[in-house]
């Protein structure tokens, strides 16, 4: 006997519970699931920079572990699930996704930030229905997530330490257990409780009742009830023919007659009242809701960086709206609302005393950190934002838009767009720069370059790259070649370095003029701006300078092969059709170009940031 009968559906299944967790476990058996646990291997390692949201991620980690526990015992077991349940709980806070500490003190720095604030829970879930067919696995995949908010009290030094000791934090998301000692902590929760726990039993219950029993078209076109879990006899005869019963349906049906005989407000509101009991909703378009007004975040986040909002606050006490408005020559009630929705964003704290700068803003989106992303910004507010309008066109067209924008021809794409002033050129400069800036480390470490003793980064801009390639490789004398115009902008960009007696510039065009001779040359971010037909000619340009056993590193955002999922990659391709004659391209895409220039031993690193980097090797003739 169970209390949620749709549950029952499930009882005549093979389910599997693809989580190691005891708390997942006790959950969905004490609400009468039967089920076996095979615990997933499926190394919780995506990307966590390339969701856009922290449940996207969660959603996304919860459907890996029960894809990887699907396949692996369809392989190894003749006989395949029929369903399995896959979860991934985080805990979110200022913008950061804390997953299990990895020590004591992971422990104690996840709990300190958790202190005296509220948070977020998130568990994603994935059911995937399996079926074999022709020994091929099957797979059906439903997913959803839960969000709790959790606030918890004030923590002393002492309680945290006592607490950490107790090692309850370690297999824990955000390093505490609500059900048990934790719940010390906690001063409010707001939403489902079980969720926190690790497991948002209800939604599981109501998306199992989307499953098993879709609404039929005409109830849909009807008035229908939010949130709410129907009874399975409502819908009993409609899907599923193991169900047990039309008994209950009639039941329901009687209610109904009832009701309109007895003739309280008409009949047909009887009807009405009656179809409501027997309808359901189509799913909420959260993530829908989010992508039609996501351009609007995007401005709130561009506009504070423009005001020098995260500047005014970097390191600072929290200052009142009214002191922001009149710093940066506001209006108050505007502020006030920018202000409002950058901490809704995670971008600024918000407590009595004001806003502050959350770390990542410090980090990121003030102007003159290390990391700065203020460049990017500036460059997509001022630029990408006026061409994304002329979207339409670029898409009818298949070009970029810079003619629209600036009212005239363009011959020379940099010359006349991008570089077109001084100031256009130096708000170029710092966007490359902050975007290269942010995964230069990873590109020069990607792989061992020490074999070379002199590269040439072609197109290499404000040097940026050549400065992380110079401090891994000490023995390597790196050389930035670039437009005259960008040189002379340059030294702007290079602090005073020891490792500066390793970086020279050149001056040229790297379509016209000859390359400075280099065992290894890079090209990072300039095949994506180029046609085919140019890309051809820049490679021949350099397999011509290459002698063999030459390398040449591309860093470039790389699609996957199928175009389907590498969704930062797809979104700046788009953003390359708007903006320039290139687009993004995958691996096999870069291979088959390299392969046709005469380098081979392409080796592929997915840095899993904004870049990825592909090393090859120039072969004789
Ligand atoms: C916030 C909170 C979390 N948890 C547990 O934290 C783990 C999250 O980690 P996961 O990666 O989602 O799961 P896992 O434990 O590694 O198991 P698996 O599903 O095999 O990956 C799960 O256990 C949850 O219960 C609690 O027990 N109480 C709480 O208050």
């Amino acid at each position: 006997m169970v209390l949620c009968p749709v549950i029952g559906k499930l009882l005549h299944k093979r389910v599997v519970l693809a989580s190691a967790s005891p708390r997942r476990q006790e959950i969905l058996s004490n609400a009468g699931l039967r089920f076996e646990v095979v615990p997933s291997k499926f190394k919780e390692k995506l990307d966590k920079a390339s969701f856009a949201t922290p449940y996207g991620y969660a959603m996304e980690t919860a459907k890996q572990k029960a894809l990887e526990v699907a396949n692996r015992m369809h392989q190894k077991d003749l006989r395949t699930p029929d369903v399995v349940i896959g979860a991934d709980t985080i805990v979110t806070v200022g913008g950061l996704i804390l997953e299990k500490p990895v020590d004591k003190q992971d422990a104690y720095r996840m709990l300190s930030r958790l202190s005296g604030r509220e948070h977020s829970v998130f568990t994603g879930v994935a059911i995937v229905h399996c079926s074999s067919k022709e020994h091929q696995l099957d797979t059906r995949v439903s997913e959803f997530y839960e969000e709790t908010k959790v606030k918890f009290s004030e923590l002393s030094e002492e309680l945290l330490w006592e607490y950490i000791h107790s090692g309850e934090p370690m297999d824990k998301a955000g390093g505490y257990g609500i059900q048990a000692l934790g719940g010390m902590l906690v001063e409010s929760v707001h939403g489902d409780f079980l969720n926190v726990v690790g497991f948002p039993l209800n939604h599981f219950c109501k998306q199992l009742v989307k499953l098993y029993y879709p609404p039929r078209p005409e109830d849909l076109r009807r008035r229908v009830k939010h949130n709410s879990i129907p009874a399975v006899d409502t819908f009993e005869d409609l899907s599923d023919v193991e169900g047990s019963g039309s008994e209950p349906a009639q039941r329901d049906t009687g209610s109904c007659d009832e009701k309109a005989q007895a003739g309280e407000a008409g009949q047909a509101a009887a009807e009405a009242e009656c179809h409501r009991t027997q309808e359901t909703l189509p799913p909420f378009p959260t993530r829908l809701l989010e992508l039609i007004d996501g351009f609007m975040l995007s401005k709130a986040l561009f506009t504070a960086c423009k005001l020098k909002v995260f500047d005014l606050l970097k390191d600072e006490a929290p200052q009142k709206a009214a002191d922001i408005a009149s710093k940066v020559d506001t209006s108050v009630c505007g502020m006030e609302r920018l202000l409002n929705i950058c901490a809704a964003m995670g971008l600024l704290e918000k407590t009595e005393q004001g806003y502050s700068n959350t770390e990542t803003a410090n980090l990121y989106l003030a102007s003159d950190g290390e990391y700065s992303l203020h460049g990017i910004i500036m460059h997509k507010n001022d630029l990408t934002w006026n061409l994304f309008t002329y979207l339409e066109f670029a898409i009818r067209e298949g070009t970029h838009q810079h003619h629209r924008l600036l009212g005239k021809k363009v011959e020379d794409l940099f010359q006349d767009a991008y570089y077109q002033s001084p100031e256009t050129r130096l708000r170029f400069m710092r966007a490359m720069h902050s975007m290269v800036k942010l995964t230069a480390c990873q590109v020069a470490t990607a792989f061992d370059l020490s074999r070379f003793s002199s590269a040439c980064d072609v197109g290499g801009c404000t040097g940026a790259l050549a400065r992380e390639l110079a401090r891994e490789y000490p023995r390597m004398q790196v050389t930035v070649f670039d437009l005259p115009d960008i040189i002379e902008l340059a030294a702007h960009f290079q602090p005073a370095r020891p490792q500066a007696a390793q970086i020279h510039f050149a001056a040229g065009d790297f379509f016209r003029d000859p390359l400075p001779s280099a065992e290894l040359y890079v090209l990072c971010r300039i095949l994506h701006d180029w046609p085919d037909d140019k890309v051809h000619k820049l490679l021949s340009r350099v397999a011509e300078s290459c002698k063999p056993g030459a390398g040449l590193l591309l860093v470039e955002m790389l699609l996957d092969e199928e175009k389907r999922v590498a969704q930062r990659a797809l979104m700046q391709s788009l953003d390359m059709l708007v903006q320039t004659e290139g687009r993004e391209r995958s691996p096999g895409e870069y291979q088959c170009l390299l392969e046709l220039h005469g380098f081979h031993q392409v080796q592929v690193v997915h840095l899993g940031g904004v870049l990825d980097a592909i090393l090859a090797t120039k072969v004789a003739p």
